[in-house]
């Protein structure tokens, strides 16, 4: 049996269960006349093992809400969980615990340790933790992201687009029950975006791992799954199966709705 096989062997199983839920959130900034509601009463369920991209006109609310369904950000109101845990109300300990062991995050900065190798990078939140990577898995992790030959290097010796494969891949090596990415191809030419993308697609595909996606870009959008569109705080609609060409006519649509 090859390492691959047994890794993903006791993956999860794709399309089984929930892995992030938030019940009527709201996030208001500011108070009185300054108030500023960024999400409001918003109601999602994100399936275990799916893809999802979060789109929608700019101020829309997409950060925010990643944010409070990953617990970066408090909310106003309304509840949200991770797995079975509600982290709404957790004790900022808590939190951190939940968020170190159970959430992955890809940001479009990539955020590595410039002196430390690939491989250190991909394993350090694990070290921090006092975890041992699971070696299988790790092993699978690194082949799917086609960094096996340059685990040594460190950053400054890596493309762009390799950094972030590296970051991914840091994100995959604990098994999170979620990983949240915010624009994780902002940064990279469409080349490089396109091999992330393709791996992040992979990872949800061939490693079970659940994915949200913050992105502007429709085509970016079209790895996924399935499509949550944001506008003024509400999740306004959704696809299921995008392309580019679905996507780009949807977001087509708000702007039209805001010169109309
Ligand atoms: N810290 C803050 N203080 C006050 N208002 C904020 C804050 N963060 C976000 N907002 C407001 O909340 C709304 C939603 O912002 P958010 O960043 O979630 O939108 P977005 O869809 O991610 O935007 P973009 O696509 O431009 O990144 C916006 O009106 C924004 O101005």
């Amino acid at each position: 049996m090859t390492t691959a096989t047994a890794a993903s062997k006791d993956a999860n199983p794709r399309g089984t269960g929930i892995a992030a839920r938030a019940q009527q959130l709201t996030k208001a900034y500011g108070d009185g006349e300054t108030r500023v509601v960024a999400l409001n009463a918003v109601d999602v369920e994100i399936a275990r093992g799916q893809f999802t991209a979060i789109m929608g006109p700019s101020g829309s609310g997409k950060s925010t809400l990643m944010h409070c369904l990953a617990g970066l950000d408090t909310v106003s109101s309304g509840r949200s969980w991770i797995g079975d845990t509600e982290i709404t109300g957790l004790k900022d300990k808590e939190l951190t615990k939940l968020r170190r062991d159970n959430i992955g995050f890809i940001f479009q900065a990539f955020n590595l340790l410039p002196t430390l190798s690939a491989l250190e990078n991909i394993t350090l939140p694990m070290d921090i933790a006092g975890r041992k990577p699971d070696q299988a898995w790790l092993d699978n992790v690194i082949d799917t992201v086609g960094l096996r030959d340059r685990l040594g290097h460190r950053p400054a010796e890596l493309s762009g687009g390799q950094q972030q494969r590296v970051a991914c891949a840091r994100a995959l090596a604990s098994r999170p029950e979620i990983i949240f990415g915010d624009e994780p191809t902002g940064n990279l030419d469409s080349r490089a975006g396109a091999e992330v993308l393709g791996f992040l697609q992979r990872s949800v595909r061939e490693l079970g791992q659940t994915i949200v996606m913050v992105t502007h870009d429709p085509n970016a959008a079209s790895y996924a799954d399935r499509v949550l569109f944001l506008a003024d705080g509400s999740i306004v609609d959704e696809m299921h199966r995008p392309t580019s060409d679905a996507v780009l006519e949807r977001m087509k649509r708000f702007d039209a709705a805001r010169t109309s």
